[in-house]
């Protein structure tokens, strides 16, 4: 069954918890994006977690290095799912694997930035990280980028991760990439900026499941 994944990247967190609120029955992971990390810090994830006892909550750090120190900080305040970037050294994404993994919890490596995606997944396959995530980043998305080609080559290539996408998905787009059989979908924008979130994220459900 697919999964649909709640990423907030701005407004207060007051307003995230309103609107994760509003969509909750829709959705099964709520994300804590970098801009808010880097707002409300790891009081941000607590806050989440109080606010969402029974969803998971993926605190957004896109891990770069010192991968073990940070993905414990995430862990400590309450996250669930904790981000590493593929392009992170190996032993950088080894010891936020090890952190996760003594604490139960698990690991979602993001592919932004990377464009050799067979070297990458192959490794992730073999260290047995959680989540591999298709990305399109929101900059690259003003070029007119968006996840669908990755998504496709990406599917191919992972024989037993779950597959994660992101990257501007919007109510009209998200049948395309679901369509591919990623395991979860995180929307941003689409779903928090809409008029009526709620109403969006029933609508991607029903497009999803
Ligand atoms: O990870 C994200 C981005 O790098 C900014 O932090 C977003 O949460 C992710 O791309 C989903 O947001 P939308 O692109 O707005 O759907």
């Amino acid at each position: 069954m697919k999964q649909l994944q709640i990423a907030f990247d701005t407004k207060s967190l007051d307003e995230c918890i309103k609107i994760g609120k509003e969509c909750e029955e829709y959705l099964d992971i709520i994300e804590l994006g970098t801009p808010l990390v880097y707002k409300y810090g790891a009081e941000g994830i607590t806050k989440f977690k109080e606010a969402f006892p029974d969803k998971k909550i993926l605190a957004d750090f896109k891990i770069m290095d010192a991968g073990e120190f940070e993905t414990k900080i995430a862990l400590d305040a309450g996250a669930d799912i904790v981000t590493v970037l593929a392009a992170a050294d190996n032993q950088t994404i080894e010891d936020s694997l090890k952190a996760v993994k003594e604490a139960g919890k698990e690991l979602l490596v993001d592919l932004i930035c990377v464009h050799d995606f067979e070297e990458r997944v192959s490794y992730l396959e073999k260290i047995g990280v959680d989540y591999i995530c298709v990305h399109t980043g929101s900059d690259t998305q003003k070029l007119g980028a968006n996840p669908l080609k990755d998504l496709i080559t990406v599917k191919k290539l992972v024989k037993n991760t779950k597959v994660s996408v992101a990257g501007g998905v919007k109510v009209d787009t998200v049948k395309s990439i679901s369509d591919e059989n990623p395991d979860v979908i995180i929307v941003g924008g689409g779903l928090y900026n809409a008029e009526n979130p709620a109403e969006t994220a029933k609508k991607m459900v029903d497009i999803i499941k």
